[in-house]
């Protein structure tokens, strides 16, 4: 099965076979090396879960064949990987298009963290414009355009529309995060429409405007950690790197379409190491 729902094209194949045997193989591992007093990770916690029911005999029906831990697995990685990779690439795209916003971003790591240790998922409130910043990336690029389709199991009315059972619903994320009625200016990027006046707080009427994890009973079930991935791993690379475009690097930053959008050109960044005297990468 293909990831999110739709059959894989021919051409897909090689690699989805390899992605499934790349997952099989790290759940063999888990199984090999398990240890009930020491959980490692969510694949010994499935497999924890999994062994418990078996020697309390608990409710078969619920119980998870060890197939189908492969393809939790699988989907959490397949959902988890390459959504918190793209945020991140469009994060470092943005940094290195703004100069200015980057600078502010490590500005404000600077004064808040300091350059002695490294930035802990604890001090995520305590950043705001950097808390902007991802909103912003979030919100501009826009790249997960739609969320998974869905079908409606019953007629239903929403905001007056008549929905018929069985219609293949889903939102359009990306036209609510560019709908003029709803943002000043929207294809600017502009990481303090965000923040209050000061600076110093992100004002929440406007962050729970941005759509990125999909709406309701099937919204992702990763927000929360994808969020925090997001943030520990920017300000980790911005607090030590500076990200600049190489000269004469062509740039396009069109998205291109698809499940999550990347930008459509740019093979390298130009990278410098920001705390090292002659400032040689
Ligand atoms: C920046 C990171 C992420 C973004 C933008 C994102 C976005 C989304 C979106 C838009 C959906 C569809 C929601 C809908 O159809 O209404 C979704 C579903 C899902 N996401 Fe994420 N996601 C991210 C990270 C993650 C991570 C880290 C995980 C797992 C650890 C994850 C696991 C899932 C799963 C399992 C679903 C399907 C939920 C269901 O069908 O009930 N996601 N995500």
């Amino acid at each position: 099965r293909h990831r999110w729902g739709s059959p894989p094209a021919p051409s897909q194949l090689p690699s989805l076979l390899r992605f499934n045997l790349f997952i099989e193989k790290i759940v063999q591992d888990h199984y090999a090396t398990f240890n009930k007093e020491h959980i490692r990770d969510i694949t010994d916690s499935l497999i924890g879960h999994c062994q418990e029911r078996k020697t309390t005999g608990e409710d078969t029906h619920i119980q998870l064949s060890d197939q189908s831990i492969i393809a939790i697995v699988n989907d959490l990685f397949g959902a988890g990987f390459d959504t918190v990779t793209t945020a991140l690439s469009w994060c470092l795209m943005y940094a290195a298009l703004y100069p200015d916003i980057q600078k502010k971003i490590q500005d404000e790591l600077d004064q808040t963290i300091g350059r002695e240790r490294r930035p802990r998922l604890s001090d995520r409130g305590t950043l705001p414009y950097t808390e902007a910043f991802i909103l912003e990336m979030f919100r501009h690029s826009s790249f997960l355009p739609f969320t998974i389709p869905h079908r409606t199991t019953k007629a239903t009315a929403l905001n007056g529309y008549y929905i018929p059972k069985d219609t293949c619903v889903f939102v359009n994320q990306w036209q609510v995060n560019h709908d003029e009625k709803l943002w000043q200016d929207p294809s600017a990027f502009k990481p303090e429409r965000f923040l209050n006046a000061a600076g110093t707080e992100i004002n929440r009427t406007e962050s729970d405007k941005v759509l990125t994890f999909g709406l309701g009973r099937r919204r992702c079930i990763g927000e929360s950690i994808g969020r925090w991935e997001v943030f520990l791993f920017l300000t980790t690379l911005l607090q030590q790197l500076e990200f600049s475009l190489a000269p004469g690097e062509a740039v396009d930053i069109t998205p291109q379409y698809g499940l999550t959008m990347k930008y459509k050109k740019c093979e390298r960044f130009q990278i410098k190491g920001r705390f090292l005297s002659n400032g040689s990468p």
